[in-house]
């Protein structure tokens, strides 16, 4: 256990695919019933990527901002990659107190689907900032082939068959990746800040964060909110409103936030956003016991009904991204 109560997972048997990865999904299956939340050791992803990314990160934000305006989120259009400043995103209508870069799957200008100019496909804008590119990309690969495992855990805890993700939605995943600063510099006056990030879900299917040592994170479970503090060498997992809907329910994608920065140090946070390919149509998973569908939508944070969705995950993504960031709906939508 941790300090916290979020369960923690050694998901080593699940990444080398040995039997004992059965004893793994039931664990994953209980937080997923009991939180949607839970951390993972056993990953295999390189703690030396890991500090190589916040020691580079933390050089990107340390740059003036009209520096890192050079990658502004402008500038990436479609493809909705670059750098978004200090209260930038809103969440529910109110800023969050955070700076971050935007990135995601690097695809060639002459990808077909950029070609297509689908929304949230394209090319990073990758700061100038040395060796970040290449940690980035070599983060983001070590991230997404854990999201395999992940989701094959996740899988069988639902007695499904460990590639019943992979083969409806995942085989080519959307992967969209945050660096997020959040500043322990005091909000300016006039702003209508009140937290790191306000309360929300994740849109997708599993989200797989890495947080630095300073702590912020707090998660919304039945009994109430509970802090997700920081665990050396873990991931944090959470499900994302796709698993809620696929599930019935059984699996709920649970509200968290984050507390506004007064540490006296900045804090780091990555998550990766592993979730189904934009063109997917999410479907309900038959005959799962206790799936019953009910709408939560009075106690959403978003007042939204999962359930009543269907079609392209890819227009669920864009029509909440576009709440986000308001000034670059015109140009994506
Ligand atoms: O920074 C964190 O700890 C969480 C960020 C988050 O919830 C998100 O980006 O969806
Ligand atoms: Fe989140």
């Amino acid at each position: 256990m941790t300090d916290s109560s979020l369960p923690l997972i050694d998901v080593a048997p699940l990444v080398a695919g040995t039997p004992e990865r059965a004893r793994v999904a039931a664990q994953i299956g209980d937080a997923c019933r009991a939180h949607g939340f839970f951390y993972v050791t056993g990953h295999g992803v390189d703690a030396a990527l890991v500090q190589r990314l916040e020691d580079l990160s933390h050089q990107f934000f340390d740059l003036p901002e009209e520096t890192k305006m050079q990658w502004r989120m402008a500038l990436g259009g479609r493809a909705w990659r670059g750098f978004f400043p200090r209260g930038g995103e809103l969440t529910s209508g109110r800023p969050d107190w955070k700076e971050g870069l935007y990135l995601g799957t690097e695809l060639p200008a002459d990808h077909p689907l950029v070609q297509a100019k689908t929304p949230v496909h394209g090319p990073n804008l990758f700061p100038d900032v040395p060796d970040f590119r290449e940690t980035i990309l070599a983060y983001m690969d070590a991230v997404t082939q854990l999201g395999h495992r992940l989701m094959e855990g996740i899988a069988l805890s639902l007695g499904l068959p460990a590639s019943y993700f992979a083969e409806r939605y995942t085989a080519d995943p959307l992967i969209l990746f945050r660096l997020f600063n959040y500043p322990t510099q005091a909000v300016p006056e006039g702003l209508d800040v009140q937290w790191g990030v306000g309360e929300h879900t994740d849109y997708g299917l599993l989200t797989i964060l890495h947080q630095d040592t300073v702590g912020g994170l707090a998660v919304h479970t039945p009994g109430g909110w509970i802090d997700a503090p920081p665990v050396p060498g873990a991931f944090v997992c959470n499900i994302g409103d796709m698993l809620d809907r696929m599930t019935g329910g059984l699996y709920k994608s649970t509200p968290h936030r984050v507390k506004r920065n007064t540490s006296g140090r900045d804090r780091l946070s990555f998550p990766l956003f592993f979730d189904p390919n934009f063109e997917a149509r999410v479907q309900r998973i038959e005959g799962l016991a206790g799936a019953d569908a009910l709408d939560d939508s009075a106690e959403r944070w978003d007042r939204a009904n999962v359930h009543a969705f269907s079609g392209r995950y890819g227009d669920y993504l864009l029509a909440k991204v576009s709440k986000v960031f308001p000034q670059l709906r015109d140009e994506v939508l």
